[in-house]
């Protein structure tokens, strides 16, 4: 019989008390449920001074955006632990660190991170974090690359592939990311006045089958250990510092998702940014963008490459030409995952902050349409760019 019961604040502290690992747990009093994300509970954990210590994090039996009519497993609460355990075993500076975990009560604590902010709602006020893709491309380089076939044992892998899948979460993406926005789904929600965009994207061919492409290969490229769900309100950021949370939906997929992922949020701010700021602002605001862009593919391509010459221990894939011919296939899966990000958060049932705080309807409405077809701009010309300034080009040419 399974001891899961839903957490209340005063659950949230005991159990904070118990399992926090703190020193002066008696200290701990109170409790807020903060959670702003689709699906879980999160209870930031209080002291008596008022300091949030520590946070509790736990999931719910159905999706909490939606309630209780679409159940989803508890057991994403392990996949998101146990992934963000091995992430900050490869990159303790830029994962947030979990300090217990139950499968029973489907709950982890991690180390509060009060002292930073969550890093789209930073963007959106238009604050910039210069080291913060740099950061983000070395998180990404050193957790996918110590979780491929260029570093683990096969035999190593494949336990880990078994370990990790985690077909409800996925089939979340699948349905999200490549289904719905192709189809008239009910779950698809955008302005009535563009309409005509998105039905376009039904059936325009070449799209359909490069989304068919990317749809196979998340079901069937177990490249490496993947966040899953790495957009800019699953990273939080401080002065010189970037720590990913939100790991639920890991699992072992193609490298390419999760940095497509990344530059997607990028761009969906590129996209927001003249409807969140003032025109000299947004302008400067979006070549910082495009510089983010770049340096975070740069970031990541380059240190990815330095582990494999330093680090690779199968002896075929660590022939010196073969890093470089498989990150051009990464490039070439990261330009289409991008595209299919902001195609599914304009068109799709979850939205970004960055287009939704637009005030000005007409501006908003301009905003999103600019995102679906610089989407389907970069799905369709991803096989043709071999290298991130050509990709730069290709998004100024599209406005
Ligand atoms: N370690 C943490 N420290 C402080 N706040 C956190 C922490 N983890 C999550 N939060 C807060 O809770 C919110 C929701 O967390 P998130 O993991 O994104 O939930 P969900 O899985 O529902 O998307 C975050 O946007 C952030 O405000
Ligand atoms: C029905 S889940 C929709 C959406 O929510 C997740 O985001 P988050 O956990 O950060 O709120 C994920 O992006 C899913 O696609």
């Amino acid at each position: 019989m399974s001891q899961y019961r839903t957490f209340t604040a005063a659950d949230a502290v005991e159990y904070a008390q118990r399992f926090g690992g703190l020193s002066d747990a008696s200290s701990l009093v109170t409790a807020e449920e903060v959670g702003d994300g689709n699906l879980n509970l999160v209870f930031k954990i209080f002291d008596r001074d008022g300091n949030s210590r520590i946070v509790v994090k736990q999931a719910l039996p159905y999706v909490r955006c939606v309630g209780e009519s679409w159940p989803l497993t508890l057991e994403r609460a392990r996949l998101e632990a146990e992934t963000l355990v091995e992430h900050y075993r490869h990159c303790p500076q830029h994962t947030v660190k979990v300090v217990h975990y139950d499968a029973d009560l489907a709950v982890m604590v991690m180390e509060d991170l009060s002292s930073h902010r969550i890093w789209r709602g930073e963007l959106v006020q238009g604050r910039d974090y210069p080291q913060a893709t740099r950061q983000l491309g070395e998180y990404l380089a050193q957790t996918l690359f110590h979780t491929s076939d260029f570093y683990l044992h096969p035999h190593e892998k494949k336990a880990r592939v078994i370990r990790f899948t985690n077909p409800e979460m996925c089939e979340i993406t699948e349905d999200l990311f490549f289904t719905d926005p192709y189809e008239d789904h009910p779950r698809n929600d955008y302005p009535a006045q563009l309409e005509a965009d998105v039905a376009a994207l039904r059936h325009d061919e070449r799209l359909r089958n490069e989304v068919a492409g990317l749809k196979h290969r998340f079901f069937s490229h177990a490249e490496a250990h993947l966040h899953g769900d790495i957009h800019s309100g699953s990273i939080f950021v401080a002065e010189g510092s970037l720590k990913a949370i939100d790991a639920e939906f890991g699992y072992f997929g193609p490298v390419g998702f999760d940095v497509g992922t990344a530059l997607g949020n990028l761009l969906l701010n590129y996209c927001a940014l003249p409807g969140l700021l003032a025109t000299r602002e947004a302008a400067d605001g979006r070549e910082q963008r495009l510089q983010d862009v770049r340096t975070l593919w740069l970031t990541f391509a380059e240190r990815f490459q330095a582990l494999a010459t330093e680090k690779s221990r199968d002896r075929t894939l660590a022939w010196p030409d073969y890093v470089g011919t498989y990150l051009k296939k990464v490039l070439t899966d990261s330009i289409g995952y991008c595209g299919s990000e902001l195609i599914r958060r304009t068109v799709g049932m979850s939205h970004v902050a960055d287009l939704e705080t637009i005030k000005d309807e007409a501006m908003r409405i301009d905003c999103i349409r600019h995102a679906i077809s610089l989407g389907k701009t970069l799905i369709v010309a991803a096989p043709h760019i071999d290298n991130i300034d050509t990709l730069i080009a290709r998004i100024r040419q599209n406005g």
